[in-house]
């Protein structure tokens, strides 16, 4: 989806939008994650989690990652772990999921403006992915460690932000845990309400989502590095 003609009027602040992408530019140089809290606001938050919600009810979440652990292969069960649905936001009954979109897009293109020097860790993003929802039922449901650009799809950097309300890792599990290649540390991040991450896509940052007890939701969003998608797509 092309980041050009940004979508209708949109209802977030300029300023936050510039505050949050030198904030963002700042942290993917420096660490290649970034977290920010509130970046809705409890309002605009709750009704994109009330339009998550409703969809969910609806039943267009597909199963998504297949788990057949030693565990469950004696049962030939296989866990299930996330059920995902995609969408570009154009939906009906999807206007908050839509603005987040928005205002993501606007934080990845104004980090990309000449005020970061043209881009963002040397990465000109021009487009993105359509939007992964996600749900983990929280049945023990978790993502096992992968990467998620490991071969050069053109995917740079993964936006993901987190609707759950409440949160307790203690209680509810379902950290998500990035390995940062290259380091003796992982970075721990709570999926909690209406905070957004961002994280270099490639293998930079292996990551794992630890078992969830509680039903978990995610909004994922993979902007691409031009250059790379335009070879990635001519090698198809
Ligand atoms: O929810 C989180 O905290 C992150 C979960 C996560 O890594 N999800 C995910 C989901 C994916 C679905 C399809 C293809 C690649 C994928 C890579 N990652
Ligand atoms: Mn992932």
């Amino acid at each position: 989806i092309n980041l050009e003609n940004p979508m209708a009027s949109v209802d977030y602040d300029m300023n936050v939008v510039n505050e949050v992408s030198r904030i963002v530019v700042n942290d993917m140089n420096a660490y290649g994650i970034c977290v920010v809290d509130n970046f809705l606001g409890d309002a605009k938050g709750l009704a994109v989690l009330n339009e998550v919600l409703d969809m969910y009810q609806s039943g267009v979440f597909k199963d998504g990652q297949l788990v057949s652990s030693s565990a469950y292969r004696e049962r030939n069960q296989l866990i299930r772990s996330d059920r995902i649905t995609w969408l570009d936001g154009t939906e009906t009954k999807c206007h908050n999921i839509r603005n987040l979109i928005a205002k993501v897009d606007a934080v990845l293109t104004k980090a990309n403006t000449s005020a970061n020097n043209g881009q963002i860790g040397h990465h000109l993003i021009k487009s993105r992915s359509k939007a992964m929802v996600a749900c983990y039922p929280g049945n023990g449901t978790h993502y096992v460690k992968h990467v998620d650009n490991p071969n050069n799809d053109g995917r740079c950097i993964t936006a993901i932000y987190y609707l759950n309300r409440d949160w307790d890792v203690k209680k509810h599990g379902g950290l998500l845990r990035i390995f940062p290649k290259g380091l003796d540390h992982v970075a721990d991040i709570e999926p909690v309400f209406d905070r957004i991450l961002f994280f270099w896509s490639d293998r930079r940052n292996p990551h794992e989502v630890q078992p969830a007890h509680k039903t978990r939701y995610a909004i994922t969003l993979w902007y691409f590095d031009d250059e790379e998608r335009k070879k990635a797509l001519a090698n198809r």
